[in-house]
């Protein structure tokens, strides 16, 4: 059967949409705002020959004018596919790749893809994942409790489905209450052919009861749902039935159907119920009570419950469901509709009910039409990307991802690169060609070293603008803060290739009965494992130490900035190394201990999370490696008082918003003497304020994106939490209006120890002000810390701010200047922080052998030793 539905003329026919679904295929020719030129809801299956026989009919009689660009549902995106994107072979390949996830649904799209791009070959087609919405499932939600390799090596994770159309209800629903779709806290539910119930928190899809296959969750009209995996597993063993016959009997033959043994389609159970059909009472009363145990659950995610939302053609037009339904969710307020047909979206609620049932269209072909577009309107902006933006809510980010390394643009979640992980043979090899090299290496000498280093800081001014913009593109820093990594790694370089000579010149001792001196030998293979955060910086800043000292490194960098640390790479092979002498290991981190625990390895220096460092520091330690850890901090900025106000709000904005807060020295806790909180307080708002989002790139822009939207939730989530329990936001507070990792700059006050803010380390744009009585104060909340990096002290009074500074538990205090970092100066914490030193003499002798060597005359006398 086919209909046409509620179509509006309009103008400009512009796109062609295909949104198959399990049970039907509609297509529509769309125009911009929503205007249907023409549409065909084909109630079959997609695939069967009765839908190729519309599909021509609807192309040959309807679509009269050319098309613009032909969208499709693409039901299940993968890892690969976290955005519309315009299909080319590299988006067929990731398709077919996860065909078999979605049996009903990517096999016929497939054929329909094929199909329209030999008729319509000239146009972009765009496909549009369905589970782009839930990319940025909090990873509790998203984790399946199953075997560690298992889920690394197959990606195994909840996907959740059905994202067109909840982003088409979301938006809706604010229509309909009046309110920003990211404010909302709301169970939705679309049941259709399939069925899925979704927890939104703040707009954002937070759980959701289909998987990493839509054939999780509730029931649907021909699929089971959540069952026993038991069941399968006995079913298959000892034949009881083939792989096939499961496969078959589990999308096609339960649900509804399986129950009722009598229809997939909900219309005919509730006439066959009314009739007193005992199957069918069984199938409608399992579908309606597994519903309201899933919107049960899905509540739990939520602080408040603002609207449960039904959608999809059951949830839009079978109004006995949902009666039952919210008659079973009495428990969270919900109460039984007091309407049954509606015409348009709207309550079905009364006025007053505690929480507002609404029903909705289900709309996927219009939301489609508007990705369509969008990505339409992206090509034409930046030339011809091949993915493109969401519009507003931008669901979350991803840890999805093809390969776990990737670099991925944080403003626009551009996929630039994926790159496949070293098989562990390469791994290995690159351990041992690191090993061979060491010997020649150890034996050149240090002019020779230094003078590669220099080169390479050469090397390194001449491409700063390409490394600042490289830097800028993977991990989202403003672009002038690219340029001040860039410079000040080159002078690293410089630094240590001018220095060497002098750094590393052998240490005589006072010996009473002959000559001691101390050498300074290399120990062999060093592994530096690096952050995303300053990825040439800090590479840098472990590399050059190691390299003039005669040591050979491997380098493991953050799995998003690959781009990076290749480039660096280059840059090191181009000044000269010779082969094993610098080498990256494109690995994922579990690869780390299999290295340090290579025998060749000698030591190991990570600057990253605590959780990465004491695994780190464990593996070396057991192995009895040297190992250096430059971990989280929660650095203290201390304001003495007024003196120079205006400089020391220049210094926290500087201090908290440098890399968008997300530096490890950055001014995470300002404490600040009470008479000049307020006024502190007040400038440093206004500041934050001004701050304008935009692409990092761009010189205009002040607000970049944190690195990832993961990561911006998470900001959010602990900028929440202090909210909910009392503090304030006297700025920001949430996400930033604008698409991507985007989070607004915040001053938080009234933090207390109950809040996640006040230990957790906010790694963004989240400033954080205390008020203390007086100096004594200000020391023991700056101490009270699990952690000690940095700190800073402001006051015109440098003997008390020198008294501070040096009370306070940190490996580095700058008085009057927020904690930064020079070639000179060491660098590293204490605590949770870390041990080991970077950079200055200290750095250089980390994982040196200060070998002693005592020359006695061959006539010294003999004596007694001890040791
Ligand atoms: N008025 C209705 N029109 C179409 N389908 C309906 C209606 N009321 C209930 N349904 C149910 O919805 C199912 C179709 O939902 P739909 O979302 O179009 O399917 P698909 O999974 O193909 O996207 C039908 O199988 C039927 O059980
Ligand atoms: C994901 C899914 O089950 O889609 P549909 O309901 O359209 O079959
Ligand atoms: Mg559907």
């Amino acid at each position: 059967m086919t209909t046409t539905r509620s179509p509006t003329t309009g103008p400009d026919p512009v796109v062609l949409v295909c949104d198959p679904g399990s049970s039907s295929l509609r297509l529509v020719l769309a125009g911009p705002e929503d205007k249907v030129v023409a549409s065909r809801h084909i109630e079959q299956p997609p695939g069967s020959p009765a839908v190729a026989v519309a599909v021509d009919e609807f192309l040959n009689k309807v679509v009269a004018r050319p098309v613009r660009a032909v969208g499709y549902r693409l039901v299940h995106g993968g890892p690969a596919l976290t955005r519309p994107a315009l299909v080319d072979d590299e988006v067929l390949r990731a398709v077919r790749a996860v065909a078999g996830l979605a049996p009903l649904h990517l096999p016929p799209t497939l054929d329909l893809l094929d199909d329209l791009r030999r008729r319509l070959p000239d146009v972009p087609h765009v496909v549009c994942p369905d589970t782009a919405f839930h990319r940025g499932l909090p990873v509790v939600a998203a984790t399946l409790a199953l075997p560690a390799p298992w889920r690394e090596k197959y990606h195994l994770r909840r996907y959740g489905f059905h994202g067109l159309s909840y982003a088409w209800a979301l938006r809706r629903t604010g229509d309909l209450l009046g309110r920003r779709p990211d404010g909302l806290h709301l169970v939705m539910a679309h049941l259709g052919g399939g069925a899925s119930v979704t927890a939104v928190r703040d707009g954002r899809s937070v759980d959701t009861s289909m998987s990493m296959t839509p054939l999780d969750g509730v029931p649907m009209c021909t699929r089971s749902g959540a069952i026993d995996p038991g069941v399968l597993l006995w079913l298959l063993e000892d034949d009881r039935l083939t792989l096939r016959e499961v496969t078959d009997g589990l999308y096609h033959r339960s649900g509804l159907l399986g129950l009722s043994g009598l229809s997939d389609d909900t219309r005919d159970l509730v006439v066959a119920a009314d009739s007193g059909d005992e199957a069918a009472c069984l199938a409608l009363d399992h579908y309606t009570h597994r519903l309201c145990r899933e919107i049960a659950a899905a509540s739990a995610s939520l602080d408040r419950l603002d609207a449960l939302v039904l959608t999809g053609e059951i949830g839009w037009d079978q109004p006995e469901i949902r009666t039952v339904v919210c008659a079973g969710l009495g428990i969270l307020g919900v109460q039984p509709p007091v309407r049954d047909r509606l015409d348009a979206d709207g309550p079905v609620s009364a006025p007053d009910a505690p929480i507002p049932v609404l029903v909705i269209e289900p709309r996927e072909d219009l939301e489609l039409a508007r990705e369509t577009f969008a990505a339409l309107d992206a090509r034409e902006d930046r030339g011809a990307p091949r993915t493109s933006r969401r519009e507003q809510p931008v669901p979350t980010a991803t840890a999805v991802r093809h390969s776990p390394i990737a670099s991925i643009n944080p403003y626009n979640n551009e996929i630039m690169r994926e790159f496949p992980p070293m098989p562990e043979q390469a791994v290995d090899h690159a351990v041992r060609e690191a090993h061979q090299a060491f010997p020649s290496w150890r034996d050149t000498s240090v002019d020779e070293r230094a003078a590669l280093v220099g080169r390479a800081a050469q090397l390194m001014r001449e491409r700063a603008e390409q490394l600042a913009r490289l830097v800028t593109r993977e991990m989202g820093k403003l672009i002038r803060h690219s340029r001040v990594e860039i410079d000040l790694s080159a002078r690293i370089l410089q630094y240590y290739a001018d220095k060497a000579p002098v750094l590393l010149a052998d240490d005589p001792l006072d010996f009473k009965d002959g000559s001691a001196t101390i050498i300074n030998d290399p120990l062999g293979v060093i592994l530096g494992v690096q952050p995303w955060n300053f990825p040439v910086y800090q590479t840098v800043r472990f590399a050059a130490p190691n390299l003039v000292l005669g040591n050979t490194v491997l380098l493991k960098p953050a799995s998003n900035t690959p781009q990076s640390a290749l480039a660096l790479e280059q840059l090191f092979a181009d000044a000269g190394a010779p082969r094993g002498v610098y080498t990256t290991l494109l690995v994922p981190g579990r690869e780390v201990y299999r290295v340090i625990e290579s025998e060749v390895v000698r030591g190991a220096s990570l600057t990253g999370s605590d959780r990465a460092g004491v695994s780190v520091g464990e593996t070396a330690g057991r192995n009895v490696k040297k190992s250096v850890l430059e971990l989280g901090g929660s650095d203290p900025f201390i304001v003495l008082d007024d003196d120079n106000l205006d400089r020391s709000v220049e210094a926290a904005l500087v201090g908290r918003l440098h890399n968008m807060g997300q530096s490890c020295v950055s001014a995470k806790r300002m404490i600040v003497i009470s008479e000049v909180f307020d006024r502190f307080v007040t400038a440093l708002a206004e500041r934050m304020r001004g701050l304008v989002p935009g692409d990092p790139v761009d010189e205009a822009t002040t607000l970049a994106p944190v690195c990832s939207e993961q990561a911006a939730q998470t900001l959010v989530d602990q900028v929440r939490d202090a909210l909910d329990k009392g503090a304030t936001a006297v700025v920001g507070g949430g996400h930033a209006d604008h698409p991507g990792a985007f989070v607004q700059p915040t001053v938080l006050v009234g933090v207390t120890p109950t809040m996640r803010a006040f230990r957790e380390e906010l790694f963004g744009p989240i400033a954080v002000v205390y008020r203390v009585q007086d100096d004594d104060e200000a020391v023991s909340l700056a101490n009270d810390s699990p952690y000690g990096l940095g700190g800073a002290v402001f006051s015109s009074d440098i003997p008390r701010a020198r008294a501070v500074a040096s009370r306070i538990e940190s490996g580095m205090v700058w008085i009057n200047h927020p904690t930064s970092s020079e070639p000179e100066l060491p660098f590293g914490g204490i605590k949770r922080s870390g041990y080991g030193r970077e950079l200055s003499h200290l750095g250089i002798k980390e994982f040196a052998n200060r070998k002693l060597i005592v020359t006695m005359g061959t006539d010294a006398p003999i004596t007694d030793a001890l040791g």
